[in-house]
Parts: structure tokens; C-alpha cells; sequence
């Protein structure tokens, strides 16, 4: 049973808060996307106006990617979207952060540096060596408790993700206790249920199909997008040399598991029967039967929304997750726009995904039961596994 801000006595207490604000950042080093901050206001603004003493602990990127920043623009941004002032510390742990704690007044929020600048941050230890990391035993004697409203990162098994609740008293933020709630038991959602795996990251996706059926989870598997020009190439549809090169570059060693799956479950996994290219700035539609194709098949087409949608029409749970084609473009957005939309029509829609979660904002589309602020948090709960910074609370 994992503890919420309900049970929390936060007057005076200084709460060391995990959230997820890891966005995009802007060639100029500004954040290109506030989401993921917005998204933590509950949680912060509440405990700021419980006259908690707000630490705010956070990951920004990998090392040596471009988006491996400070959190200084973070910090500014938060400042605008919280009634209660932040400040920015350019320290995560040591004595310059407990000193900045300790003198932190009741009602104020101060961000810490990013956690990944220690390279204890990017390895995974259980809690209790977690605990030890100097990042953690740095840090946790100027705090009373601590909050985990970081979801999108659940799945790591990191210090500042595990280690905390295990040497002060450990809560699940807002955020953590949304998305636990409608995602924690999938099991129990309504039936038949039906997974729409699309995007790019087809290994993911090959994994979790493969999950899901095995499990029982799923009764269906529709794929599109990269995952579905995999399973077309897997059942022995020639695409073309263009798609075949991206399904291979993305697919890798994954492919063979694709073929296996559709050998064992190729009743249950429906693949697109037809594609859109671009031909002469054009979008057109191409039946499956008329591959291959020297264009690279960017979308499903109106037959597969037609196929698939009749499909969700009578679906108890649709639990989708990466976009149907390359929505970016206007004339490759239809078969996500189309897709999500018919999707709709099931009695419980769950979406997750971050790019999955800017594509349906840019598409203007909203009215799902609930959008997951992530994406491999949210697929892991969703193929009915658990997550170890939950499980560090329990
Ligand atoms: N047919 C296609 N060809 C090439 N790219 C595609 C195609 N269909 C979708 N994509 C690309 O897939 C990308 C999104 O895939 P991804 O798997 O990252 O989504 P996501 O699951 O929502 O994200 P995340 O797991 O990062 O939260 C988009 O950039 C889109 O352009
Ligand atoms: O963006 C995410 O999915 C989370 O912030 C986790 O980031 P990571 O994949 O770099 O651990």
C-alpha cells in the first residue's frame, strides 16, 4: 500500500520531491515544451501551501545527449506556473544543499540541481544500495520525507527514483497517485481488450505484444506505424526498399520475435491493409496486395482506420500507445488522427506515450479516460508488470 500527500504532515516538514520534468529543449537551451512541468503544479502547489519546505529533485536527459542540461530554466518556468517562489541551487547533495534546505522557509520551493550530473544516477541499484549512493546519503539528513511524483520515471531503478524511502518516510505526489490509479490494474478493465502499438520504438512494442498475449491481457494486438510495416514485412508483405530499410533499422534482432509472435498469435495481431505514401506531393493510398513500392509507407490507410475502428467500436478497454504515422506531416497525420478518434468509441480508452501525448495535442484531440504522462512507465504497467520507484514506496 503505497502512502499518498493525504497522509502526509507537511506544515515546516522539508519533502524532498522526485518529479519528471525531463522536456525538450530548444537549440538555445530554452525548454521547447512546459507538459511535464505543468503537469507537477498540483503536487508542488499543494505542498507549498501546506507550508512544506519544497526540494525539488529531477533528471534533464542522458549524459552526452543535447539535452543533458541544468535545471536552471526548469526552476524559472516553475516559478511562473506556482503561486509559492522557487529558487534554483546549482547542487544536488553535500553540504551546500543541506545548508540550502535547512535555510529553506516554509511555503518556498527550491529546485536542486539535475540529478543525472552524478554518475550514480544513470546506474540502478536496489533501494537499500541506492540508500548509500553519495547522492542520497548526501542529501537525506536535511530531509523529513520524501515524495514521488516523478511516474515517467518509475521504471528506473535509480538513487534519487529508490533510495530515499528507504531512510525517510516515502508518498506517492498527485501525479504518481493519477496514473496508478487508472493504470495500476489493467487487468481489471473492462473486456474484450485491445492493444494499438504504433511509433517507432518497435522493439518496445514487440516486447509488449508479445507480453500481453502471452499474459492474456490482450485479446487483440493492432498494429500500425513503424510496429505495423514490421509485422507486414514479418508476414511476408514486400513493402519496398525504402520502408524495408527503416522496418530493419528499427527492428533489429526484434524482427524474429515479430515473425514468432505471428506464427503463435496470428489470429489476434491484425497488421494495416493498406499504407499511404507520398507521391507527387500527394498523399496516396496503396492496398497491401499492390506492394511493394519505391515511397516509404508514412501512414495506415482509410481501409486499415475502417477495419480497426470497427474493431474498437466494440472493445471494452482500447489501450493505445505510439502514433499511427509519422504525424509530424500533415497529409501522414490522418491515420492517427482517424485511429485515436475511432478509438474513442471503446467504453475505457487509456493513451500513453510522450510523443504519443504531443501528437494527440497537436491533433487537438482529447476525451480519452486517461492520457499517461509516460511511456515506459506507463507500458510497463500496462504489460501487468510493477514498478520498482513504487515499489520503494510500498
Ligand atoms: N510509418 C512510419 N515511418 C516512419 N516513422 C514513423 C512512422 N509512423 C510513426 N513514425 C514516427 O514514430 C515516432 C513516435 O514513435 P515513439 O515510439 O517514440 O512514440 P511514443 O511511444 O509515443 O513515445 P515514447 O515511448 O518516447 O513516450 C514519431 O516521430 C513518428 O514520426
Ligand atoms: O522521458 C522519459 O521517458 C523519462 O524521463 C525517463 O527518461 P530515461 O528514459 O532517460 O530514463
Amino acid at each position: 500500500m503505497v502512502r499518498t500527500l493525504d497522509d502526509f504532515d507537511a506544515a515546516n516538514a522539508a519533502v524532498g520531491v522526485r518529479v519528471d520534468i525531463n522536456s525538450p529543449i530548444a537549440a538555445d537551451g530554452s525548454l521547447a515544451d512546459d507538459t511535464r512541468l505543468r503537469a507537477h503544479v498540483d503536487t508542488l502547489g499543494e505542498l507549498a501551501a501546506r507550508d512544506a519546505r519544497v526540494v525539488v529533485l529531477a533528471h534533464q536527459g542522458r549524459p552526452g545527449g543535447d539535452d543533458f542540461t541544468t535545471l536552471a530554466a526548469h526552476a524559472a518556468r516553475l516559478d511562473d506556473l506556482l503561486d509559492a517562489p522557487v529558487d534554483y541551487l546549482d547542487a544536488t547533495f553535500g553540504s551546500t544543499a543541506r545548508d540550502a534546505v535547512d535555510a529553506l522557509e516554509p511555503g518556498r520551493v527550491l529546485v536542486l540541481e539535475n540529478t543525472r550530473f552524478y554518475s550514480e544516477e544513470v546506474m540502478s541499484f536496489p533501494p537499500e544500495v541506492a540508500a548509500e549512493t553519495h547522492l542520497v546519503a548526501g542529501l537525506s539528513p536535511a530531509l523529513d520525507a520524501y515524495v514521488n511524483d516523478a511516474f515517467a520515471a518509475a521504471h528506473r531503478s535509480q538513487p534519487s527514483l529508490v533510495g530515499f524511502p528507504a531512510v525517510v518516510p516515502g508518498y506517492a505526489g498527485r501525479v504518481m497517485e493519477r496514473e496508478l490509479d487508472a493504470l495500476g490494474d489493467i487487468g481489471s478493465t473492462p473486456t474484450p481488450r485491445v492493444y494499438v502499438l504504433g511509433g517507432a520504438k518497435v522493439d518496445d512494442s514487440i516486447d509488449v505484444a508479445s507480453s500481453v498475449l502471452d499474459s492474456g491481457l490482450a485479446d487483440t494486438v493492432l498494429t500500425c506505424g513503424v510496429v505495423g510495416n514490421t509485422f507486414l514485412h514479418a508476414s511476408g508483405v514486400e513493402l519496398g526498399a525504402e520502408s524495408t530499410n527503416v522496418v530493419k533499422d528499427r527492428a533489429g534482432e526484434a524482427l524474429t520475435r515479430a515473425e514468432r509472435l505471428l506464427e503463435e498469435y496470428g489470429d489476434r495481431i491484425r497488421v494495416p491493409v493498406d499504407v499511404a505514401v507520398e507521391r507527387d506531393g500527394e498523399r496516396v493510398e496503396i492496398p497491401v496486395e499492390d506492394l511493394p513500392t519505391t515511397e516509404p509507407a508514412m501512414d495506415v490507410g482509410s481501409e486499415t482506420v475502417g477495419v480497426y475502428g470497427d474493431l474498437l467500436a466494440d472493445t471494452g478497454t482500447a489501450i493505445l500507445n505510439g502514433p499511427a504515422g509519422v504525424f509530424e506531416m500533415d497529409v501522414f497525420a490522418v491515420g492517427t488522427r482517424e485511429l485515436y478518434r475511432a478509438a474513442q468509441a471503446a467504453e475505457y480508452t487509456v493513451v500513453g506515450g510522450g510523443d504519443t501525448a504531443s501528437a494527440l495535442r497537436q491533433l487537438g484531440l482529447s476525451g480519452f479516460d486517461h492520457v499517461s504522462t509516460g511511456g515506459g512507465a506507463a507500458l510497463t504497467l500496462l504489460t501487468g508488470e510493477s514498478l520498482p520507484a513504487v515499489e520503494a514506496l510500498s
